[in-house]
């Protein structure tokens, strides 16, 4: 299955179109989805999501459509819209209409209740707009075999994915990569910061922490070794990684942090679910 299964009579609907929804559907024009295939339902949505839908003719409408049914209906509002958005757009559902949600924290059971039928909860992130993200889905029991072959396609257009056994899962994936880009952006804001506190001007500051962010990223993706060798490779014996991970390594340093980090993430994600 490929996204050529969505067509004009047979579209992707999106319902939400910011940050997140704007980076999917970024990722699969990108990917050769048929801009007549989609349709995006935003009261208002960003300027940059504007620009995208004039730049590839894609529908736009400010309320669910009347007439349409969705082979693909995605929710992409904000987890406390939800309850708001579902009733507007049940009649955009049919019998082979798959929905996924990829709103944190709302439960498979509540979109059951609102909408019946194949649900997707899944949680992709932000990276997916350039093709580079990591997705989590978990399937209600009326998902099909073809409709997980056409979530997967449409998942794996904008980076990789994977199944999750259970619902809870999901949050876990929340924490870590549903939110973990914007841990990466404050590593890259703070060793900007810390690059100025030591001497550079704040754009060389900028230039050095960026780059090293984007050349050890690309060297975990491309080297066979993992993670914990690659920073041994980096650190000589009694050398200047060693001094300064003995900080970062410290008893309360950036390990039990992170661990914290993400455990309250994931207690956010599980009481959005109230
Ligand atoms: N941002 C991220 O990194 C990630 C976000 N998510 C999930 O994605 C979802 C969206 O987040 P994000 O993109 O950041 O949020 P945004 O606020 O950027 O986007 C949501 C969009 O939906 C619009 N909207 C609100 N109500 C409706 C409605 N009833 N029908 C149609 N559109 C509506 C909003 O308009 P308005 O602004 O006018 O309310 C806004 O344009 C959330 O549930 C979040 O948990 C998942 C993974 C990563
Ligand atoms: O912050 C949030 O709630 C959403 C979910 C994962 C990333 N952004």
């Amino acid at each position: 299955m490929s996204l050529s299964a969505l067509t004009p009579s047979s579209p992707i609907i999106l319902i939400g179109a910011g940050k997140m929804g704007g980076a999917l559907l970024t990722g699969w024009l990108a990917g050769g989805l048929d801009p007549k295939a989609a349709i995006v339902v935003d009261p208002k949505p960003p300027e940059e999501t504007l620009a995208l839908l004039a730049a590839h003719g894609v529908r736009h409408e400010t309320s669910a459509p009347a007439g349409v049914t969705a082979r693909v209906l995605l929710l992409a509002v904000k987890p406390q819209m939800m309850g708001a958005a579902l009733p507007a757009v049940r009649d955009l559902i049919g019998p082979e209409t798959v929905t996924i949600s990829i709103a944190a924290g709302t439960p498979i059971a509540t979109l059951e209740s609102a909408l019946g039928g194949a649900i997707v909860r899944t949680m992709p992130n932000t990276p997916a707009q350039v093709g580079r993200g990591m997705t989590g889905a978990f399937a209600n029991p009326a998902v099909t075999t073809e409709d997980r072959d056409l979530v997967g396609a449409l998942l794996q257009a904008v980076g990789e994915f994977g199944w999750v056994e259970t619902e809870g899962l999901i949050d876990t994936v929340t924490a870590v990569s549903g939110s973990g880009p914007a841990y990466v952006f404050l590593l890259a804001e703070t060793l900007t910061a810390a690059g100025i506190e030591a001497g550079f001007t704040p754009e060389l500051a900028a230039r050095f922490a960026r780059q090293t962010i984007v050349g050890a990223g690309e060297l975990l993706n491309q080297s066979p070794l993992p993670a914990d060798v690659l920073r041994k490779n980096v650190t000589s014996p009694g050398g200047t990684t060693a001094a300064a991970l003995d900080v970062l390594m410290a008893e309360d340093g950036f390990g039990p942090l992170m661990v914290r980090a993400v455990a309250a993430a994931k207690r956010r994600a599980e009481e959005l679910a109230g």
